[in-house]
């Protein structure tokens, strides 16, 4: 640490000297010698301090807003710097806990390291040079983290930064698309599915992501589409979140409504950058196709003309409650290359829940619930509400018992509601029995009228009817 330091204010010397040294040559010598030695000046620069800093500014933007990055950096650093730094000063962290933070001092140096890189952290302040008398002198004081590394890691830090970038969700207002961070916590690993399934998913996304040459050697566009369908509140929204984090991609998460016609959603699709993913959904009724200009199915010719002129790779992703009901050309490889059926919670994915709502693996009653779970639907929506501790004195057991409750009370709701079905489809058997009988002796009697009128006697019975006829016809 000392002998970065040192090593610091050497440098910082033999700059000072160089900066003498060139405005003498800017001075003295002409423009070509000028150029020659900037251009080498550069290189002699980078020689001899071979370090990259960033600052990291406490306060940024036109209204000075606290920096999200500089607040998360204290806190990392509180931790190191508590055992590492000699000057330290407390701070009273301004949420409910009012805790007291320790935080590195001004000027004060920490050694840390990030995926193997060498890398240091120093908290400075700037004091305006103003002869103003203030109130608040430390209000204008500014600080900033300034972080060091080495220039030859550049190219590894470039791509973790890349790497841990922060995503994008888009939403199309007023024609334009405006963005917000991206912060949902789904992964794959919190995701309540059969690891087999999700392993199979995981694979796909990998394969694709690995795929650039492979797609422009069979001369296909760079993208993938995924129909993801089931019931309502079995992680179909949670996987297009999960996806998008495990892939580090953006969410075009594209609202049909507000697209006025297709030159509009032309533009929108052009728009979207690479590495992105968009959902789409439909609605059972086609509801969403009555209320807007451009329709899913329009909006998936589109993606498979335009993205195929574009580069970069991309991913569409499809869920529907009603799959049964979509229409097949909508869904076909090519367009939907992988249908993923999302499902009411099984005994493997409710031990997904179970670890991460109760950080529970193993527990007596987890049989009890696996034997109900094959027994009942239920969506792993309503497990997670129902494993979720609801009061202080909630824990794991408590927790698991309310869940089996739960699970026992779907049980009952859903057979009283197939019994209900039932005698629902049984009364209207019968009903469409009686009306069907009604209907034939509407027929007999209108049947009768017209024979009557005819002269011919009233008929009941087919064979009669039959019998009259043909003589009828043989008389004719
Ligand atoms: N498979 C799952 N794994 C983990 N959590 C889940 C899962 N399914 C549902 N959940 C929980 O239930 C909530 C609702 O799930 P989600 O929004 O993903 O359902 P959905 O299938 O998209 O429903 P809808 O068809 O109504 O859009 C999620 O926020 C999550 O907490
Ligand atoms: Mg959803």
């Amino acid at each position: 640490m000392m002998m970065m330091g040192e090593t610091w204010s050497q440098l910082g010397s033999l700059i000072a000297t160089s900066m003498f040294l060139w405005a003498m040559f800017d001075k003295y010598f002409p423009y070509h010698l000028r150029s020659l030695i900037r251009s080498h000046s550069k290189k002699l620069a980078s020689f001899v301090y071979p370090y990259i800093q960033i600052k990291f500014h406490e306060f940024t933007g036109e209204y000075l807003k606290r920096s999200e990055a500089y607040a998360a950096i204290e806190t990392y650093l509180s931790e190191k710097s508590s055992s590492e730094a000699k000057n330290l000063k407390a701070v009273v962290v301004k949420d409910s806990s009012q805790s007291v933070q320790l935080s590195m001092d001004e000027n004060e140096e920490v050694t840390d390291e990030f995926e193997g890189i060498k890398v240091w952290w120093v908290v400075k302040k700037i004091t305006p040079r103003t002869h103003s008398f203030s109130f608040y002198p430390e209000m204008e004081e500014k600080r900033y983290y300034k972080h060091t590394f080495h220039k030859s890691h550049r190219e590894i830090l470039k791509a973790i930064t890349v790497r841990n970038r922060q995503r994008k969700l888009c939403i199309n207002k007023s024609r334009k698309w405006s963005h917000v961070t991206f912060e949902h916590p789904a992964s794959f690993d919190t995701l309540a599915m059969e690891s087999k399934k999700k392993e199979e998913i995981i694979n796909d996304l990998i394969k694709f992501s690995q795929g650039k040459e492979y797609y422009a050697k069979i001369g296909k566009p760079w993208k993938r589409g995924y129909l993801l369908y089931g019931p309502p509140g079995t992680g179909k929204s949670s996987m297009i979140a999960a996806i998008a984090n495990f892939m580090n991609y953006d969410i075009y998460d594209l609202e049909l409504t507000n697209v006025k016609d297709n030159t509009e959603l032309r533009r929108l699709l052009i728009e979207m950058t690479s590495k992105s993913i968009i959902p789409a959904s439909k609605m059972a009724n086609g509801e969403e196709e009555s209320n807007s200009k451009v329709t899913l199915s329009g909006l998936l010719n589109f993606i498979d003309g335009l993205w195929s002129a574009c580069g970069g790779e991309r991913i569409i992703v499809f869920t529907t409650n009603y799959v049964e009901k979509l229409d097949p050309a909508l869904i076909r490889r090519g367009r939907m290359d992988k249908h993923i059926e999302l499902s009411y919670c099984g005994l493997e994915a409710f031990k997904v829940l179970a670890r991460n709502y109760l950080d529970v693996d193993s527990h007596p009653l987890l049989v009890t619930i696996g034997h109900l779970l094959e027994e009942t639907n239920i969506t792993p929506a309503d497990v997670a509400e129902n494993l979720m501790p609801k009061s202080l004195n909630d824990d794991a057991e408590t927790c698991l018992k309310k869940l089996i409750e739960a699970i026992k009370t779907a049980k009952e709701e859903a057979k009283k509601k197939a019994e209900e079905e039932a005698r629902l489809k049984a009364e209207k058997e019968e009903r469409e029995k009686q009306e069907a009988s009604q209907d034939d002796v509407k027929f007999d009697k209108s049947l009768a009228k017209e024979v009557k009128e005819n002269g011919v006697e009233v008929v009941i019975d087919d064979k009669t009817l039959a019998k009259e006829v043909k003589e009828n016809e043989v008389i004719a």
